[in-house]
């Protein structure tokens, strides 16, 4: 099998379908990621992933190339996971690259074929690809379009595509596409994950509504962030006591600066622009509002910042811990953290940012910042550390160790991460979005 497009999605994705046991050949435009890939090397951070890579292609199972004619003629199921980024300036999504795979790999396939697309869509693309794909490839109708979304989560990308919570399979009635892909994920269906098929229209809108509910979910619990800071409650605690309601859970009720990535953001507002082409708007205007909520928080970190060190950030030093959009990657994909610290530095601060893995990417896309190379580096002489992204060094940071590294004691939890009373204790002014000091608990 051949997988198009070697990102996040794409190379997790090869490498782990040569894990379990298949012949991957990954493909990609950009020769330089495809020749990393082939020494062995990932070109982002994604925990686990390095030693299945190395491990798969040691065993001949997992090669790169640049050609797609070699693609064609290697295998018999094509996975599509190229990128569909919103478009410059609109809501919707840019489905370029996937077209560009369809038109570029149809003409090229002779021979009965199954493409399975990956890619974040917006719905209707999968009919008007399959119909495309009957005009231009040779072998006509029997090449086979499933769509089959992904719903892993970076940080745990390999070990969500090994053992999937379900798979999505959006097909053509009467095809083989079904009978194939239950092959392919022989595997993982072997310990009884649901195998679900359906038709292709709503196997995309299952993609981008478990997102949306998703980023649903976050923005509300930062609507009731914004109602403690108004009356002084405390939004950790708040979201406890909800989240023991089994109805309600837990999980993904973490208030802070709100979601960030290549995917929540950017899928909720090709979400919104395609139920407006499709005359559906007002189904998802409430996503206008989750969108701007979670904007907000990114604000109201700025506004708590210049609140705590008196009024104004002219002349003040700001140590940013964090940049990635979350822990455990290297993507920086609008990512919050780097947002309030390029907001940060526009209002006059001198901003240092930390973050043990996002840097290069960081400096590729805010080169204007200052980076630094250690937690303490960062804190040198600042006025005010931020906490931007939950990394463990961050939420286990001793406040010993920056005693004499900072001008100003005082430390800002963009992610109610910290424990208060640790900062407290030490003599720390603490501040948090959705926390008020004078109500914590001891
Ligand atoms: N990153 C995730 O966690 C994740 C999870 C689920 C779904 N998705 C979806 O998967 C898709 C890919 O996301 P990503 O984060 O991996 O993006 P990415 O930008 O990391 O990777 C996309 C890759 O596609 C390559 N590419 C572009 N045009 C190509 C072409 N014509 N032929 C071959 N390769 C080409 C690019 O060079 C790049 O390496 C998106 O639709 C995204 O919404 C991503
Ligand atoms: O309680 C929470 C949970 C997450 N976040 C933020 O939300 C964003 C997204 O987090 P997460 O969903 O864990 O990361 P992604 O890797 O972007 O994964 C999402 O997007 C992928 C691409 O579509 C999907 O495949 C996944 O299922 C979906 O979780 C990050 O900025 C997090 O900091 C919060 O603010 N509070």
């Amino acid at each position: 099998m051949t997988v198009f497009g070697t990102g996040y999605l794409g190379a997790t994705h090869a490498a782990c379908m040569a894990e379990l046991g298949h012949e991957v050949l990954g493909v990609d435009v950009d020769a330089a990621k495809i020749e990393r890939l082939k020494a062995g090397d990932v070109p982002f951070y994604e925990p686990g992933l390095p030693e299945i890579l190395k491990r798969n292609i040691e065993a001949g199972r997992l090669s790169f190339t640049t050609s797609y004619e070699e693609a064609a003629e290697f295998g018999d199921v094509h996975f599509i996971g190229v990128g569909t980024p919103q478009r410059r300036g609109e809501y919707s999504a840019d489905l370029k690259y996937v077209n560009a795979v369809i038109e570029t790999l149809g003409p090229l396939l002779k021979r009965p074929a199954l493409i399975a697309g990956k890619s974040t869509v917006p719905v209707g693309t999968a009919q008007a690809l399959s119909k495309r794909l009957s005009e231009i490839a040779p072998a006509g109708d029997d090449v086979e379009l499933v769509w089959n979304p992904e719903f892993l989560r970076e940080g745990y990308a390999v070990k969500d595509t090994l053992e999937p919570d379900r798979i999505v399979a959006g097909v053509k009635p009467g095809g083989k596409a079904e009978t194939i892909l239950r092959d392919v994920y022989a595997k993982a269906l072997s310990t009884g994950t649901p195998f679900l098929v359906m038709d292709y229209a709503t196997a995309e809108l299952v993609k981008v509504s478990a997102n949306a509910f998703l980023a649903t979910k976050i923005s509300f619990i930062n609507a009731m962030a914004e109602m403690c800071e108004a009356v002084g409650g405390d939004v950790t605690l708040l979201a406890d006591a909800i989240g023991h309601d089994a109805r309600i859970g837990r999980r993904f009720l973490n208030a802070g600066l709100g979601f960030g990535g290549g995917c929540l953001p950017k899928d909720i507002r090709a979400f919104m622009a395609r139920a407006g082409e499709l005359g559906a708007d007002q189904a998802l205007t409430f996503l206008r509002e989750v969108d701007s909520i979670n904007m907000r928080r990114r604000s109201r970190m700025v506004e708590v910042a210049t609140e705590a060190v008196g009024g104004t950030l002219i002349g003040k030093n700001v140590a940013v811990l964090g940049a990635a959009f979350k822990p455990d990657s290297d993507d920086v994909r609008d990512s919050p953290a780097l947002n309030v610290a390029g907001m940060m530095q526009l209002k006059g601060a001198a901003v240092s940012v930390y973050d043990p893995k996002a840097m290069e990417n960081s400096s590729k896309v805010f080169p204007t910042l200052n980076y630094s190379e250690s937690i303490e580096d960062a804190c040198e002489k600042a006025d005010i550390v931020l906490v931007l992204t939950e990394w463990p060094e961050f939420r286990n940071l001793d406040p010993q160790i920056l005693d004499g590294v900072v001008r100003q004691k005082i430390i800002a939890d963009g992610r109610t991460c910290l424990n208060p009373h640790t900062w407290i204790d030490a003599g720390w002014t603490f501040r948090a979005l959705g926390r008020s000091v004078s109500v914590l608990p001891q």
